[in-house]
């Protein structure tokens, strides 16, 4: 049921002609900064319409590992094959903005713009109204920039990504700063223009717990890949346990249903409320 804040789910897209569907791949990449090895030999290949999540710890290399595969930086080894002209949305961590530089939220989105670029015959990416709508940023589009919360700019540089009709989007922890409401609804908006748009999504994370579990496939990555698979099994990988420790069973690895008992929404507040593993699903 659609709520007043919840995302709006997105239109219908046309069906893609493309046969191939490799979008980017890494191959034996190792990067050091000085004599300090960041990256060893990091191999992964990411296709049209599948998630791949990458998590690791402070330091582990992600956000390096970003930006080779943007391009951004040039590996000490190893190659990135990129799908010719493909088309990168980048939503980044943080951005640091002028705050003495007059600029509203619809004049930074039309910077982020490529307006001229003309449809191709495997465009079947969403317009920016309706991008607009979908993420609840009319509203927000006179305020300054500067001044909108936290969870608002994560959803303003979502849609500064998504404009630029990307084949491919990568986003840099996009629920940072987001409630739990909002990290939701965000994963869920993700998960239905993959499987509407056929997108191919790169996402940052720090923590498996909060890893959405649309995911095809999260790479643990501390300098090197330690393990890979679906959030469940790598959570039960014994490197994973070696490197985060054992799983607090306070906290579940991300799984959201929607069972209006359990999330509460159809109590109409608004509000998921999550539940301790041994709490009865019943209970408010
Ligand atoms: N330009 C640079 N020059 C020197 N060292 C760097 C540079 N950029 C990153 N590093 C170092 O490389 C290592 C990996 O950094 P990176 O930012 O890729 O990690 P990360 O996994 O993204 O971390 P976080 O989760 O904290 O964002 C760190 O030890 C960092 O200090």
């Amino acid at each position: 049921m659609h709520k007043a804040n919840s995302l709006r789910e997105p239109a219908e897209p046309e069906k893609s002609p493309s046969q191939n569907t490799q979008l980017i791949e890494a191959i034996n990449l190792c990067h050091s900064f000085g004599d300090q090895d960041v990256l060893q030999d990091i191999s992964l290949t990411l296709h049209r319409g599948e998630i791949i999540t990458l998590i690791g710890p402070n330091g582990a290399g992600k956000s390096t590992l970003l930006k080779i595969l943007l391009g951004l930086l040039k590996p000490s080894s190893g190659e990135v094959w990129r799908r010719p002209n493909l088309r990168i949305g980048f939503m980044p961590q943080k951005i640091q903005i002028d705050p003495t530089l007059p600029m509203t939220v619809e004049r930074f989105l039309a910077l982020g713009k490529q307006a001229n670029l003309k449809p191709d015959a495997d465009d079947t990416t969403i317009s920016s109204q309706q991008i607009l709508e979908d993420l609840n940023l009319q509203a927000l589009l006179n305020k300054p920039i500067q001044k909108i919360s936290g969870g608002e700019m994560q959803r303003v540089l979502l849609a500064r990504a998504l404009c630029t009709r990307p084949q491919l989007l990568v986003l840099d922890e996009p629920v940072q700063g987001v409630d739990i409401q909002g990290q939701s609804e965000i994963y869920q908006y993700i998960n239905q223009i993959r499987n509407k748009y056929q997108y191919g999504i790169l996402m940052v994370s720090h923590d498996l717990h909060i890893v959405m579990k649309h995911t095809d496939q999260v790479l643990c990555l501390n300098r090197h890949i330690c393990c890979s698979g679906h959030p469940q099994e790598v959570s039960q990988s014994e490197d994973f346990i070696t490197l985060f420790g054992e799983h607090d069973p306070a906290i579940a690895v991300y799984e959201h249903h929607h069972n209006p008992h359990v999330c509460g929404h159809s109590h109409g507040d608004g509000h998921i409320h999550l539940h301790h593993p041994d709490q009865k699903s019943d209970s408010k």
